[in-house]
């Protein structure tokens, strides 16, 4: 799904391991490890929820960008794509989320 911006995004993360820390802001992430990366995630979650809460729809996008962007660069460095994601939640299609609470006890 290469015309996905998205698929596009996560293959050029994913291309970024072993880059130049110096030229590319992913290559940094990699670079400083994954309690870095995964603490990223958490800020950036924190920040769109706080701006979920604001009035906003400009500001809670440029988050949830943000968000995502960091969430695929922690996928990458566990070596996991997008389209392991989508397979599980393509896993998922056709089971309320109900039911699957129900499941899990
Ligand atoms: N989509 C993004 C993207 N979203 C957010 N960010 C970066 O994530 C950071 C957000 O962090 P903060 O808002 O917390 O700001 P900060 O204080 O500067 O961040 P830190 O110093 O804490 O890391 C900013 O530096 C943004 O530039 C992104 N950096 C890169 N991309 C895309 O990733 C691709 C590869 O980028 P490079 O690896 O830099 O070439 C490109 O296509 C980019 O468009």
């Amino acid at each position: 799904m290469a015309d996905d911006p998205l698929d596009a995004l996560d293959a050029l993360i994913r291309s970024r391991k072993g880059s130049d820390p110096a030229s590319s802001y992913t290559a940094q992430l990699f670079a400083d490890g994954r309690a870095r990366i995964a603490r990223k995630v958490g800020e950036e979650a924190v920040e769109t929820v706080i701006a979920a809460l604001g009035d906003d729809a400009q500001a809670l996008t440029g988050e949830a960008a943000d968000l995502i962007y960091h969430l695929l660069v922690l996928l990458a460095d566990a070596g996991l794509s997008l389209d392991d994601v989508r397979t599980e939640l393509a896993r998922r299609t056709g089971q309320s989320g109900l039911a699957e609470k129900a499941s899990r006890s």
